[in-house]
């Protein structure tokens, strides 16, 4: 850093500046712990990533949406013990405002929600693909950022909603070339939870909690399960009995246990019938042991996973009806899912399925000698302004450095303004494939 860092504007940061560095110490060149940069090539890659993620949820007739990264924390603060707010990225701002950088996008979705109120007409169907934050003890060397692709619809009170959600995951798993060989999605709902709970006299502030817990199914021991369960007043006999039915796999087999006529068995039935109809079938499995780790959900959830086993889940989302009276707003029926960056990459990597996405540059146009430097700006506008990608080269570089760099960039031409054609308004363009060479107008450039 070659010149001292101006104070910040008072006001704008949790804590002033330090004072002047002593521009000989060398700065850390990498980005904070738990971020990414993006150089060129990664950029390439997300940009796909990100482009698909949008045009699929244009595909559905969805319209996007953003939020500030920086949110009021009590969006986030809710009392159910989830991992999202053991590692809010929190702090108080020099409004002594607690503030926190968003863990996940949702909130920020109802917040807005409530904010336009009857201005906006139901159904909602929005999509945001935003960069959410958790703080994490790099014990585990874990990321503290990713970004985040959510679809959401707000207003529609039946399955039909869910089914259409993750019809929208199958079509971007399909344009990347990923088949329900690769990815399937486990699918059960909440409401399984509450009808086996609600067969024993359990609180209901233990609901959101003991979801919470069940989410750790896999990830702690059972007993350490069972002792979780037992500290938000579950009884013994309706652990066991809950444990049982999240081992289920089949829909006929949790139909016998709890009856048809409960909404969990009828819903779930619904979604598996609309899939058929949408032709994902081979895509989606019962699996009662599904609940998610986030308390707002009330009724279907659903999962993507690898079914090699390797990987952590793709996706996750499921239904979310009351989320707004938590905010104070009037409850509206709501699903959605959200779709982090990074596992998806690591399976396109464990599959081979990474696109090449080279840097690629139409033109690069060079003038020959250093007084035809105005001619070779004249000739790259002209190409620009028909749409044509031009690397002007700036700086007075011998041949062999431009057919370097026309290499490196998969320039397809090379634009050469030399004194003597230019004197007839012409220039030389090379077909760099083929070495072929003609003289040309600079208007007639195609
Ligand atoms: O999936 C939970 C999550 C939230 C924010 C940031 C990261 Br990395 N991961």
């Amino acid at each position: 850093v070659n010149e001292t860092p101006r104070a910040g504007r008072s006001g704008s940061v949790s804590s002033p500046p330090h004072q002047a560095v002593d521009y000989a110490q060398k700065i850390d060149v990498n980005p904070p712990k738990g971020t990414r940069d993006f150089p060129p090539e990664e950029m390439r890659l997300r940009n796909w990533l990100f482009q698909n993620f949008r045009e699929v949820s244009q595909l559905f007739g969805f319209e996007e949406v953003d939020y500030p990264v920086l949110e009021s924390e009590a969006l986030f603060i809710r009392k159910a013990g989830e991992e999202i707010r053991d590692q809010l990225y929190c702090f108080e701002d020099r409004g002594n405002r607690r503030v926190a950088l968003r863990p996940e996008l949702t909130p920020s979705l109802a917040r807005l929600v409530i904010q336009k109120g009857k201005s906006v007409p139901l159904p909602i169907k929005w999509f945001a693909v935003g960069q959410c934050w958790r703080y994490e003890r790099m014990t585990r060397g874990r990321r503290r950022e990713h970004y985040q692709w959510n679809m959401d619809i707000i207003g529609v009170p039946d399955v039909t909603g869910e089914a259409e959600l993750i019809s929208s995951i199958v079509t971007f798993f399909k344009r990347i070339g990923i088949t329900s060989k690769d990815v399937g999605f486990k699918i059960s709902s909440r409401k399984v939870l509450q009808e086996v709970l609600s067969l024993y006299s359990v609180p209901e502030t233990s609901f959101a909690k003991a979801c919470i817990i069940i989410d750790k199914m896999g990830k702690i021991p059972v007993e350490e399960i069972k002792k979780e369960l037992k500290s938000v007043e579950l009884s013994n006999e309706a652990i066991e009995d809950l444990l049982q039915v999240l081992s289920m796999k089949s829909l006929t087999e949790l139909e016998e246990k709890l009856g048809g006529g409960g909404e969990a068995v009828s819903e779930l039935k619904q979604l598996f019938s609309l899939a058929e109809k949408f032709g994902y079938s081979e895509w989606i499995q019962f699996d009662a042991s599904v609940v998610r780790g986030l308390a707002y959900y009330t009724g279907i959830v659903f999962e993507g996973f690898d079914r090699e086993g390797k990987l952590r889940a793709i996706c996750g989302g499921g239904r979310y009806d009351r989320l707004l009276s938590t905010f104070g707003g009037d409850d509206l029926p709501a699903c959605g899912f959200g779709f982090g960056d990074a596992v998806i990459i690591e399976l396109l990597k464990e599959r081979q399925l990474l696109p090449e996405l080279p840097l690629e540059v139409e033109n690069i146009v060079c003038s020959l000698d250093p007084d035809l430097k105005g001619a070779a700006a004249r000739v790259a506008s002209v190409l620009r302004g028909k749409g044509q990608c031009v690397d002007l080269v700036l700086e007075n570089k011998p041949l062999k450095w431009v057919f370097k760099r026309a290499a490196r960039i998969n320039a397809r031409r090379l634009i050469l303004v030399g004194s003597a054609e230019w004197e007839k308004g012409m220039v030389v363009v090379k077909i760099l494939s083929t070495g072929e060479q003609y003289e040309a107008n600079v208007d007639e450039v195609e």
